[in-house]
Formats: structure tokens, C-alpha cells, sequence
């Protein structure tokens, strides 16, 4: 894709799904960009690729799903911002197919989960959901049965990351013991302790609270022989993502009395709006509170997401640099006063540097700054060089075989 100037900022669109947080619109605003539509909800179908047509940057949380199918609808789009932590509702291989750069925010919202996995397990430690149900409809289950103090307690955290080491800590506080398992090899915050695997932590933990991503391995972890393998009467807390457990082995767990409770914020098929009727084999399940996936939803996380994300944006427009992106080379770049900026995405291949090389040679342009990284895959090189010669270098760039998407900014 070509585009032959820089692109005016008034001409730049923004689109803005599933209620970001306003602080986003004042860092794209104060930036100097005007076009920006926010709406409240997600979108999916043809109303997104409708709209994602048009946008040259788009904002996301977690639930619109930014499939390769809809990508190829986004000719104009040159990156995504994830206002979350999540990035696995974007395909990120067929983004960086197509030199669109994907950002989000990997801590704004950790302490957050963090807080919310704390009071959860305290208030299941202390059957207070199955009390406060009973207490809705009229009953009053005063007794000490079943109801236990968070001191001394065996917390396993599985996933020992931003929000895992974080629990661990504010756990630790309350005169928790922590166990944690990870795939990667953890430095233990405070007392805590690597299990030896994660059938080790499962056998020793009076709560289990999981903090991993999406990913192959992460998929149905705990399934029926996990939650077997938990200490009868435990508690497990899934704030991370609804294919981390299968939910109907859960729900068997609970109703058999395996279990003592739950927390669930997360759910293999979650509404698409607040609209949308929430339907799974935990309601009514008096001992189990489920959230609508509220872990990261605070106005404090919300707002430093906004922050953070529109401020990657920004950079990556005005600049170019690439750094924090989660499925592209990353490069930092200083400023590049009076001069123009050619951005160049290309298919790691061979042959293609020195075709650029040879542009810059046979234009007899001089190169005031150049910056390259590359991985397997792809490369992002970014040329500074004189106003006069940035259109025509950025012709012949654009013919380079393995050209993705060259731009220049001005
Ligand atoms: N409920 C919410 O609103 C909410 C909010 C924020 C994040 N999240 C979810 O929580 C997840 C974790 O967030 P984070 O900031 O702690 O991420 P992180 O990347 O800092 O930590 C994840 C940890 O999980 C480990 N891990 C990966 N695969 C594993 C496996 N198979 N077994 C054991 N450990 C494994 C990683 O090594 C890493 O240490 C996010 O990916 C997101 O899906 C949910
Ligand atoms: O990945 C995340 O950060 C959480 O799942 C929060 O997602 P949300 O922005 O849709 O609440």
C-alpha cells in the first residue's frame, strides 16, 4: 500500500470500540487528531468490516474479534490497539501479514485483577456468596461451618506474571502461603514457592487462582482430572480466559460438593453486549460468584489504559516507533526534524535490503538517519532523508519485491 504524502492528521481515522476510556480520546485529540468515533459497544460481521475499512488505526478490548477474515476488509489500517492486556482476540500473524503493527497495555489493569482474585478468595474462604444467596431469598445461614480465615492458607497461583506475582504479594500479606507454577522459570516474590509442577501445586492449594494467557498450551488446562486432583472442599478463581477450564467439569465439581466454591469472571462464549443474556452451567450455583468480566474494569486501570495505549498509537503515527508492539519488530526512533520519514514493512526475504540499497543509490539521495530490525519474517526499516527526494524514493520502494507497506511522514 502506497500512500504518496504524508497523510494529513485531519484525515486520519480512529475507531474506538467497546467503551474505551475517554483518556484516550484526549491523548489522540491533544495530538493533534480530530477524526476519532468511539462507540460503546463491540462489533462483529459485516457492520466491522464495514467499518474497519475505513479506519487507519482502531481500539479494541477483548471482546471484538479481529479475525484474519476481517483484516483483510482493513486496506487502509496501519495498527491496532488493544486497550486491554489480552491480544488474543487479534489474529497478530495475518495483522503483521499485512504491516499492521499491534500495541496494548501489558500492566494498567494488573493490579486491578489482583485486588478483585484477593476479596473473591476471602469472601468464598468465608461462604459468603452461598450466605448472602440465602439471605436474598429470606434465609439467615448464621454459623461458622464451612467458614475460614484466609490466614495460613495455601494459595496456587498458576501463571507467576504481572497479575500472578502481584496476587502473590498482596496474599502474602494477609498470612497466605504461596505456591506458584509457571512455564518459565520465576524469580518467587517474597516466601513464595515454584511447585514442582502443576499437578504438585493442585494437590497442595486450598485456592487455585489462574493467571495465564490464551494460548495452545493454556487451552482446557484444567479439565476434569485438575479439578480431581484439587484438595477437596479448595476453591478455584479464573480471572484469565474462558478456555482455561472447562467449564461443565467445574460446574460437576461444584454441584458434587468436590469443590467449595468458585469465582468466575471469564467464560468459554461470553455476551456480546449488556444486552445480551449471560447463559452457563455455573448460575444458580449459589456457592460460585461470577463476574462479567470486570477483572480489569476499574476507573483507575481504565483510564491508565487509555493513557498508555493512545500514547502507542500516537508514536507509531507521528514517528513511527514500533517499541512495546506485541507482533512486530520493534524500533525506537528519535525525532526527525526537516526531514522525511519513509516507514518501509517488508517480508524478510532475501534480496530485499539491498534492493532498497540500491534505490537510495541510483536516486544519488543522502540518508540522514536509517534504522532497521528484523525477525524471522518481517522487517520494518525507517530512512530520514531530504524533503525533495522522499516521493520518488518512496515510488521505487514501494516496487521493491516483499514490499508489504511503505509510508512517509513529514
Ligand atoms: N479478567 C480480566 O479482566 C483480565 C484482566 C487482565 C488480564 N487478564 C488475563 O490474564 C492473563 C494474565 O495476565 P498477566 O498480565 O499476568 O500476563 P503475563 O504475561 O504477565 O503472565 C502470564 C504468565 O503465565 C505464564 N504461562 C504461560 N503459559 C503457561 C502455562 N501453560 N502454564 C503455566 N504458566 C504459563 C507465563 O510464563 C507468564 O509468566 C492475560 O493474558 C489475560 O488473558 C484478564
Ligand atoms: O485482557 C485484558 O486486559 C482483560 O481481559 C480485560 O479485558 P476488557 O478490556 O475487555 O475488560
Amino acid at each position: 500500500m502506497l500512500h504518496k504524502t504524508s497523510l494529513d492528521k485531519s484525515k486520519i481515522r480512529f475507531l474506538l470500540l467497546e467503551g474505551i476510556h475517554p483518556s484516550a480520546q484526549e491523548v489522540l485529540r491533544a495530538a493533534g487528531y480530530s477524526q476519532i468515533e468511539a462507540l460503546p459497544g463491540a462489533l462483529e460481521g459485516e457492520a466491522l468490516q464495514r467499518k474497519i475499512a475505513d479506519a487507519h488505526f482502531i481500539g479494541v478490548r477483548s471482546r471484538t474479534q479481529l479475525t484474519a477474515e476481517v483484516l483483510a476488509h482493513a486496506h487502509k489500517l496501519v495498527a491496532i490497539g488493544c486497550f486491554c492486556i489480552g491480544t488474543n482476540q487479534v489474529d497478530l500473524q495475518a495483522a503483521r501479514e499485512r504491516g499492521i503493527a499491534v500495541f496494548n497495555a501489558p500492566y494498567s489493569n494488573t493490579r486491578s485483577v489482583a485486588e478483585l482474585v484477593l476479596a473473591e478468595a476471602i469472601l468464598l474462604l468465608r461462604g459468603v456468596p452461598a450466605r448472602n444467596a440465602a439471605a436474598h431469598r429470606g434465609g439467615w445461614l448464621k454459623s461458622a461451618d464451612n467458614a475460614y480465615e484466609a490466614r495460613g492458607k495455601t494459595l496456587g497461583i498458576i501463571g507467576y506474571g504481572a497479575i500472578g506475582s502481584q496476587l502473590s504479594v498482596l496474599a502474602e500479606a494477609l498470612g497466605m502461603q504461596v505456591v506458584f507454577h509457571d512455564v518459565v522459570g520465576k524469580l518467587p516474590l517474597g516466601n513464595a514457592r515454584q511447585a514442582a509442577g502443576l499437578h504438585a501445586l493442585l494437590a497442595q492449594s486450598d485456592i487455585v487462582s489462574l493467571h495465564v494467557p490464551e494460548v495452545p498450551s493454556t487451552q482446557w488446562m484444567i479439565g476434569a482430572a485438575e479439578i480431581a486432583a484439587m484438595k477437596p472442599g479448595a476453591i478455584l478463581i479464573n480471572a484469565s480466559r474462558g478456555t482455561v477450564v472447562e467449564i461443565d467439569a467445574l460446574a460437576q465439581a461444584l454441584r458434587e460438593g468436590h469443590l467449595a466454591g468458585a469465582a468466575v469472571d471469564v467464560f468459554p462464549v461470553e455476551p456480546k453486549s449488556n444486552k445480551d443474556e449471560f447463559t452457563s452451567p455455573l448460575r444458580g450455583l449459589d456457592n460460585v460468584i461470577l463476574t462479567p468480566h470486570i477483572g480489569g474494569s476499574t476507573q483507575e486501570a481504565q483510564a491508565n489504559i487509555g493513557l498508555e495505549v493512545a500514547e502507542k498509537l500516537v508514536k507509531y503515527s507521528d514517528n513511527g516507533t514500533s517499541i512495546t508492539s506485541v507482533n512486530f519488530p520493534e524500533v525506537a526512533l528519535p525525532a526527525h526534524p526537516g526531514k522525511h520519514r519513509i516507514l518501509h514493512v517488508h517480508h524478510n526475504q532475501p534480496g530485499v535490503l539491498s534492493a532498497i540499497n540500491q534505490v537510495f543509490a541510483a536516486l544519488h539521495v543522502n540518508i540522514a538517519g536509517q534504522y532497521l530490525q528484523t525477525d524471522d519474517k518481517l522487517g520494518y526499516v525507517v530512512i530520514d532523508l531530504d524533503a525533495q527526494s522522499s516521493e520518488l524514493a518512496l515510488e521505487k520502494l514501494s516496487q521493491v519485491a516483499g514490499t508489504i507497506r511503505c509510508r512517509v511522514l513529514f
